[in-house]
């Protein structure tokens, strides 16, 4: 072990009710929206397929013009109720949203820069009306902040000058103030989700980092931080030097999911997810595979079953909109969820070894086990092989309790389940009763 004084200040998980609440969500939204909403992907009549919300730095986007789309910003059909019914019909219960992407426009009217939705013809504070319309759904709020701000004079990628120095100690006051600002203005926010953290310049402040968190953490007694925000002051990010995990939970599942409990080291996790394969702002022309509602569902399930959280991204169009297709997935999400929720909210790592047929989930706190079934085999068998010395007391579908199975025992810890054949034509749960054994 190395001594640190920037590194992790905690081992383990946080046992605190905000955090247990967090862990328990299972299911969350992701919204990406801003000035890139505009442009969709587009510039001059040629679509990119560049992830659209990084379309200014593209080569060819002239970046005064791009800048300038804030006197374009109008959003009439921005409405954060309908956008928070459609999570609630989902099934999300928290929403991760972005007040400020790479680009530097903020969606709150910010003291300490120009650049924000107050000088656009749109005028109000969105940031207030989504967290106000998400809190009156009962969905938590997260918020996304971006420190890499390719808009702010004082934004450096490394610090190689007197002259990058002396800019970088304005850029860093300036975002204190912004994060302080957020925190202050908007209360009942519960985490922020950091991104744009890789640059040399913010990987060198770590102690300038270690203490904004611990401020905005006295600030916000319950605040969720996760692992992207700050290095260590070797430059490590996401875990210290002593591979001890940096905030609360790890930041590095980003369009990716554990294939293994091992893979996430005990800590807690988020996987987040893009229904097309990399677009997170609003892309016109959707192109490659766009995730269908099922791969959804499972990925969902999946990352349960291993602890984590899966958050689902929608990108808004410019008028403020949501997209056909990502409605149409919202209510196929939903609708599975209202059936089979009770698998996934409040659930984690079961303990039981992986199978063909899908995913284990364990409700917190109890004995209960959920059989999230994605591929029933031919034989319609499914097989269980229960952590040792577990007896299955009851196995029934989750959506009909009075369908029930007899565990049919093939060895000392290990069960067939028997399906009628051709009975389930969506993933369904299963309910273990069990107990320990003696
Ligand atoms: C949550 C996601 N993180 C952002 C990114 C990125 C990125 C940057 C460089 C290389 C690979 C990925 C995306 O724009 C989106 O906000």
């Amino acid at each position: 072990k190395v001594t640190l004084l920037h590194g992790s200040h905690r081992t383990g998980k946080r046992t605190d009710a905000a955090m247990e609440k967090w862990r328990g969500h299972g299911l969350g939204q992701f919204i990406h929206w801003g000035l890139y909403a505009i442009p969709g992907g587009a510039w001059n009549g040629k679509q990119y397929n560049g992830a659209a919300e990084w379309i200014r730095s593209w080569n060819g986007i002239p970046k005064s013009t791009y800048d300038s789309l804030n006197y374009s910003f109008n959003p009439t059909a921005f409405d954060a109720k309908s956008w928070a019914k459609t999570a609630k019909q989902m099934g999300a219960k928290y929403v991760t949203f972005t007040t400020k992407h790479h680009d530097g426009f903020c969606l709150w009217p910010s003291k300490y820069t120009k650049y924000t939705v107050a000088n656009s013809p749109y005028k109000k504070d969105i940031v207030k009306a989504v967290v106000d319309a998400y809190d009156q759904e009962g969905i938590d709020v997260i918020l996304y902040f971006s420190v890499m701000d390719w808009n702010h004079p004082d934004w450096r990628y490394d610090i190689k000058s007197k002259e990058d120095s002396i800019a970088f100690e304005r850029f860093k006051k300036f975002t204190r103030n912004q994060l302080i600002e957020l925190l202050t203005n908007y209360p009942t926010v519960k985490g922020l989700w950091f991104d744009g953290t890789w640059d040399t310049s913010w990987v060198k402040q770590a102690a300038f980092a270690d203490e904004l968190e611990t401020e905005m953490r006295k600030l916000r007694p319950g605040l969720i931080i996760g692992s992207r925000f700050r290095a260590d002051e070797n430059g490590k990010r996401h875990f210290d030097s002593n591979g001890v995990l940096m905030g609360d939970y790890e930041q590095g599942w980003e369009r990716k999911i554990p294939s293994r409990i091992e893979d996430v080291h005990g800590n807690d996790w988020d996987c987040v997810m893009t229904v097309p394969e990399n677009q997170w702002g609003y892309n016109a022309a959707w192109n490659g595979h766009i995730k269908t509602g099922l791969e959804l569902i499972e990925m969902t399930a999946r990352c349960v079953s291993l602890g984590g959280n899966f958050v689902l991204n929608f990108g808004p169009k410019g008028d403020g909109s949501i997209r056909q297709e990502e409605l149409k997935l919202a209510a196929e999400i939903g609708d599975w969820m209202k059936i089979n929720q009770q698998a996934i909210y409040n659930c984690g790592y079961a303990g039981y070894d992986k199978q063909d047929w899908g995913y284990f989930s364990k409700k917190t706190g109890t004995d209960k086990i959920y059989m999230l079934v994605f591929n029933v085999p031919v034989s319609g068998a499914l097989r269980i092989k229960t952590p040792a010395k577990t007896v299955i007391k009851k196995a029934s579908l989750l959506a009909d309790a009075t369908e029930t199975f007899t565990p049919e025992q093939i060895s000392g810890d290990e069960y067939f389940l028997h399906l009628k054949k051709g009975t389930h034509p969506q993933p369904f749960v299963i309910v273990l009763e069990t107990a320990p054994g003696q």
